[in-house]
């Protein structure tokens, strides 16, 4: 078994401002910031929750998957993300099991870390992506 705990629950949000205050002042949540992901075409801030955390997802781009989430099913929970010790050879092995994948090389996420979808057709209708941490 390669994951290794919840890395982060992804919520789409309209706006960043004003859902922080939510997480941050009612919720009581450590926040620890935001970031472009310009890859992703979206901005995304993170809580802390234990050993996971809270990822908001706010789009930079009309054409940005969040925002057609949006428009599609208003905002919500939008991916569960699972951490893993070596993102490669997990892709390697779900291809040899033949999982549907929407990024079968990793791709670069929030804090350096590399990421990878699997498609929700795949995994019963939840978005799943894989996230193995930056070194050092
Ligand atoms: C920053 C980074 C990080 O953590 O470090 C991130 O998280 S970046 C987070 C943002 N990046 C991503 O989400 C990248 C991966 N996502 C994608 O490539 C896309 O959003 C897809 C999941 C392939 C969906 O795109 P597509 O253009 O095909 O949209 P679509 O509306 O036609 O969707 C095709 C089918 O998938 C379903 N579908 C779409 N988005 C879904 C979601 N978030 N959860 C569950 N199901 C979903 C739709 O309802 C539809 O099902 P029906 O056919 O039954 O109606
Ligand atoms: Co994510």
């Amino acid at each position: 078994m390669t994951t290794k705990k919840i890395s982060h629950v992804g919520i789409a949000v309209k706006s960043l401002d004003a859902a922080v205050p939510l997480y941050r002042d009612v919720l009581g949540m450590e926040f620890e910031g935001t970031e472009v992901v310009a890859e992703q075409k979206v901005k995304v801030a993170f809580f802390v929750s234990g050993e996971s955390r809270i990822e908001l997802l706010e789009a930079t781009s009309p054409d940005s998957p969040v925002a057609k989430f949006i428009e599609k099913n208003g905002e919500g929970v939008h991916h569960l993300a699972y951490e893993v010790d070596d993102l490669k050879a997990t892709l390697a092995r779900l291809q040899t099991q033949g999982v549907r994948l929407i990024d079968s090389e990793p791709r670069r996420g929030a804090h350096g870390t590399a990421i990878a979808f699997l498609h929700p057709k795949a995994t019963g209708g939840v978005l799943t992506e894989l996230c193995q941490p930056a070194q050092g």
